[in-house]
């Protein structure tokens, strides 16, 4: 069987069967994996970027990368939808299963990947459109014509990023016009717009003042109800505030992996330790 993500001529592969246990308060709720990564590679031409990276993701869930500067978390992220593929030097090698798909294989279709899985860049990036604009530019492209189905979506997106009451009275005037926070939370708007299922952000918040910051992380929260979220970020406060599980990645390689509580409380290893206790990086 294939999938919307592969072209044709590529068997699909059973899907992951082995079950993420996730703690949420002090229940814990057995998530299944929905991104199974094995012995991941990417290199810049010589430069061997991400080493045998071996973790399961588990859906519905928010999975913080943590590490100091040049490690490879935006490396892997840009790997999770194809995004490397746009840097002539770069290789991938080894496997990673999305719905019983590897994403890694030459025959997936990137624009229907990039649609399924979504990114949200470090620094807000809104077309200079309308806000309106922002919204449907993409659906658009993707056929959507009827203006009450155009405008359905602008609302449902609106309010899936917690922007609608604050624009509602000026869709059509230039996203440019919102705050750098308002511009994050459309970005976030214009991808939720294309129904994602995986949400891939990149130190979303590395830009915001503290109440922009304290907005998208309470929107992460409850965006992670229905899609599993991956983030990029330098602040471990925030990882532990937002995230369920935490990989923390060291020259490349990933050192630890565990729930985001026993990474930050209960290090397995030396390096993390010294990580997350400032005492290097
Ligand atoms: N477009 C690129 N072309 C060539 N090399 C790159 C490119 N992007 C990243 N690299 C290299 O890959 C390695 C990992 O970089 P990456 O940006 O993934 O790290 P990072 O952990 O996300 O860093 P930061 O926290 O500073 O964003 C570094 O050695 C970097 O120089």
């Amino acid at each position: 069987m294939t999938t919307v993500l592969q072209e044709k001529g590529i068997e699909k592969k059973a899907a992951v069967q082995a079950p993420v246990t996730e703690k949420t308060g002090q229940q814990p709720v057995t998530k299944p994996t929905i991104l199974d990564i094995h012995d991941l590679n990417i290199y810049y031409a010589d430069n061997h970027a991400v080493q045998h990276v071996s973790f399961e993701i588990p859906e519905q869930s928010v999975t913080a990368l943590i590490g100091p500067s040049g490690c490879g978390k935006s490396t892997f992220l840009r790997s999770v939808n194809r995004m490397n593929d746009l840097i002539p030097i770069s290789r991938t090698k080894g496997e990673m299963y999305y719905e019983g798909v590897n994403l890694v294989a030459d025959n997936i279709d990137v624009t229907a990947l990039r649609n399924e899985i979504g990114m949200v860049f470090q620094k807000p990036n809104p077309f200079p459109k309308s806000i309106y604009e922002n919204i449907t530019h993409a659906l658009k492209l993707h056929g959507i014509k009827k203006k009450s189905l155009l405008n359905q979506k602008v609302e449902e997106s609106l309010k899936k990023a917690a922007l609608w009451d604050e624009v509602k009275d000026r869709l059509h005037t230039s996203a440019l016009s919102l705050s750098g926070g308002q511009q994050q939370r459309l970005c976030i708007a214009r991808t939720l717009a294309m129904d994602p299922n995986v949400l891939l952000l990149d130190e979303p918040a590395s830009a915001l003042d503290p109440i922009s910051t304290a907005k998208i992380e309470e929107l992460i929260n409850e965006l992670k109800e229905n899609h599993t979220i991956v983030i990029v970020t330098h602040n471990m406060q925030q990882a532990a505030r937002v995230s369920d599980k935490t990989a923390f990645f060291l020259n490349g390689r990933l050192v630890e992996y565990d729930h985001t509580d026993e990474l930050f409380t209960n290090p397995a290893k030396k390096e993390t330790e010294d990580y997350i206790s400032g005492r290097f990086g």
